[in-house]
């Protein structure tokens, strides 16, 4: 099986679009292709998946997939830099989440003006604002902004920081992000200057640190982490926000969804939203006890 450099992108309506996702996701030879599926122009209703096949064999796998949806224009084009990564995300298009634009480099100058632009580049972290889990995070954020404002917010697994600057760019005067990987703290403190947004990233695994503790209770606690450790941590998370504070949780796969509410909900949590996005799901939870 050779190495394959190509990105794979497929235009079309929205449905369609969906339906190729969804073949994507069902079929076990592609279990593990990396692709992204949004909404690139809202007023022409076209609907954009990137795709970032690792074989020869998945990139065929996909583009057969795809062109099999009557509808989709789908393209083939060679990624020739060495990293693969960066080169790969640099090909994405910004994405808009609510109030919020995320960008990279080869976008600067083309950002919206009514919008909360932030700029994070692809590199080791994650968290460009692609990926399903974010995009709900951030959309979630946006709807919750329209009511509340948020004084003290917590990211625990802040990645890139992309949901930390968030919140200090909307307003947030305390805003405070941590990250297990060391690498992930250090580019999320550059994208803070970058975005001259004042947060403060700790290297701590959970909430378990001791600024993290001193700047609580929190009225906003974002966890972009997963499934397991979202249900492991719920009892430090509660702790962390005050009553009436809520819980952005994502990182959990549809099918996930009822063990990780069940954790919340048993500990006097209440859902208040569910947001889907491609197979992910992002809970707003709101703690009442
Ligand atoms: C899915 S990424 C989310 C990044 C970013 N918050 C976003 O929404 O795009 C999860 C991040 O959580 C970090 N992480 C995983 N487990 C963690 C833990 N127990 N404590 C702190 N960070 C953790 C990972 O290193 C990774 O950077």
């Amino acid at each position: 099986m050779s190495e394959s450099a190509v990105q794979i992108i497929a235009r079309g309506p929205r449905a369609v679009a969906e339906s190729a996702a969804a073949a994507l996701d069902a079929d076990p030879l592609l279990e593990g292709a990396t692709y992204s599926i949004l909404e690139e122009d809202e007023d022409r209703g076209v609907w954009r998946i990137d795709a970032f096949p690792t074989t020869s064999d998945e990139a065929d796998g996909v583009a057969a997939t795809l062109r099999r949806h009557d509808g989709l224009v789908v393209t083939v084009e060679d990624l020739a830099d060495a990293d693969w990564l960066a080169m790969s995300l640099s090909g994405l298009p910004p994405v808009r989440a609510g109030r919020f634009f995320v960008y990279g480099a080869h976008d600067q100058g083309r950002v919206p003006v009514n919008t909360v632009n932030l700029r994070i580049d692809a590199g080791a972290a994650f968290g460009t604002g692609h990926h399903g889990t974010t995009v709900g995070c951030l959309a979630a954020f946006d709807e919750l902004l329209k009511r509340e404002r948020f004084e003290r917010v917590l990211d625990v697994g802040a990645g890139t920081g992309v949901l930390a600057i968030a919140a200090a760019r909307t307003g947030s005067p305390v805003a405070i992000g941590t990250d297990i990987d060391a690498p992930s703290v250090r580019i999320a403190r550059e994208n803070a200057k970058l975005n001259q947004a004042d947060v403060h990233f700790v290297h701590a695994s959970g909430l378990n640190d001791r600024q993290v503790r001193r700047h609580g209770p929190y009225d906003l606690v974002f966890a972009n982490i997963l499934a397991p450790p979202l249900v492991a941590l719920s009892q430090d998370i509660k702790g962390a926000l005050r009553l009436g504070g809520v819980a952005i949780l994502s990182g959990l796969l549809r099918t996930q969804e009822r063990r990780v509410s069940a954790a919340y909900l048993s500990r006097g949590f209440r859902l208040e939203r569910r947001i889907h996005r491609d197979a992910w799901s992002c809970l707003v939870m709101r703690r009442v006890g």
